[in-house]
């Protein structure tokens, strides 16, 4: 990994060691893909204000999120599927953020449950909720989180219906995935380590929600699973219900208006994420970064606000941090460093941001998080 230096360099290995289906279910986005490249490219065009001659031989990143303390203002996204990356590969995200002391999101889609996940790291996680139209079923999710101590409860709003991936339908990403159409076949076959890792494991399936996938010969597209599954119908008024069942942290994921943002508050969630779901879902929303600096001005005060989209490097999350995010998750970054290499390549995505950003705070003359605002940023 000497040669890896950094996220794009894990991207391609990724490319190379991952099955395509899979690969490109974590690369694309929806649609037409504008809301995917503008989270990029939008937060590539701002500019910083190099400071020169200030003391910054004591850099310190760490940070409080929730009121907790973490090494970083960063945190491992939920992303569905995780554990067809790389065999058990949220048990590796989960390890690899918590040595790295920051926190990991378990997605409600993901292959290992969250008693597999609880069973083999040491600390509390967060998990991630998607409500589904069997309300028992949902409310049995979240009791499964508290049993199994996680710590904060992401409710994500923004896929009552899913945005199309059209490399999904191309490929048979299915429910479930089509690995045995002749071009999976044939790409599967040269990816041996891959094989050899998801053979070595009993988790290839969804671990949370078994009882809610199509029969053993059924396949059904992940926009007709997700239309007969998902509540359509989820509004303001059920965020009471999951509050009446859910007794920790709630933080909303999936705002992009400044207007919901204020029912966030309202709601009294203890933070909200803004966030396209990494523009794979209203293709033509405005990229994440761009609609930041309203919502903080509008709520920062009241509600601790996070960010995500478009994240690929240390110099992206001091962006946010200066348009006002008091932390970033990250999707796709970890996951090109699972796909390459599993646990480590975790670990190596995740040192890789923190060292750009602490290279890029020294070079902008600031030493603390707390000291990161508009001020670092050129006119
Ligand atoms: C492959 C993939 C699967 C995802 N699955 C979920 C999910 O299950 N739940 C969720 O809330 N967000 C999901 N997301 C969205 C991420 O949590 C996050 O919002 C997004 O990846 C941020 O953008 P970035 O990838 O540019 O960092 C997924 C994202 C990706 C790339
Ligand atoms: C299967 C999907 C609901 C998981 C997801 O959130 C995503 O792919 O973005």
């Amino acid at each position: 990994m000497k040669e890896i230096t950094c996220i794009e360099d894990l991207r391609q290995v990724h490319k190379r060691r991952v099955p395509k289906m899979f690969f490109d279910y974590v690369d694309h986005g929806s649609y037409a893909e504008e809301t995917l490249r503008a989270n990029v490219e939008d937060l590539k065009r701002i500019k910083f204000r190099q400071r020169i001659l200030v003391d910054i031989s004591k850099r310190d990143l760490s940070t409080t999120i929730l009121g907790d303390t973490y090494a970083m203002p960063l945190i491992l996204a939920p992303v569905g599927s995780t554990g067809m990356q790389h065999a058990d590969g949220e048990i590796h995200a989960c390890r690899a953020a918590q040595a790295a002391g920051i926190p990991y999101t378990l997605s409600t889609m993901s292959i290992c449950s969250i008693e597999d996940v609880a069973a083999n790291v040491d600390k509390p996680f967060w998990f991630q909720l998607y409500v589904m139209r069997d309300r028992g079923f949902v409310k049995a999710l979240i009791e499964r989180a508290i049993a199994a101590k996680c710590s904060a409860l992401v409710l994500t709003v923004d896929l009552q219906v899913i945005g199309q991936r059209h490399q999904d339908i191309k490929n048979g990403m299915t429910v479930p995935p089509q690995l045995f159409k002749l071009k999976n076949v044939l790409d599967i076959a040269t990816k041996p380590g891959w094989v050899k890792g998801i053979l070595g494991t009993p988790r290839r399936n969804f671990g949370n929600i078994a009882g809610h996938l199509p029969g053993s010969k059924d396949l059904e597209s992940v926009s007709a699973w997700v239309a007969s599954q998902f509540d359509a119908s989820l509004n303001w008024r059920d965020i009471d219900w999951i509050r009446s069942i859910w007794p920790g942290k709630l933080i909303i994921k999936g705002i992009l208006d400044v207007e919901d943002a204020r029912e966030a508050v309202k709601i009294g969630a203890e933070a909200l994420v803004v966030s396209n779901h990494g523009g794979r879902q209203l293709d033509g929303a405005p990229s994440s970064i761009q609609v930041l600096p309203e919502i903080v001005h509008t709520v920062g005060s009241h509600i601790e606000v996070m960010f995500d989209g478009g994240i690929r490097s240390g110099q992206d999350v001091m962006r946010a941090l200066a348009l006002g995010a008091r932390s970033c998750m990250i999707g796709r970054a970890y996951i090109y460093g699972l796909g390459a290499y599993g646990g480590p390549g975790v670990a190596k995505a995740i040192d890789i941001i923190g060292k750009e950003l602490s290279t890029t705070m020294g070079l902008c003359g600031v030493n603390s998080i707390h000291e990161i605002d508009e001020k670092v940023l050129a006119e």
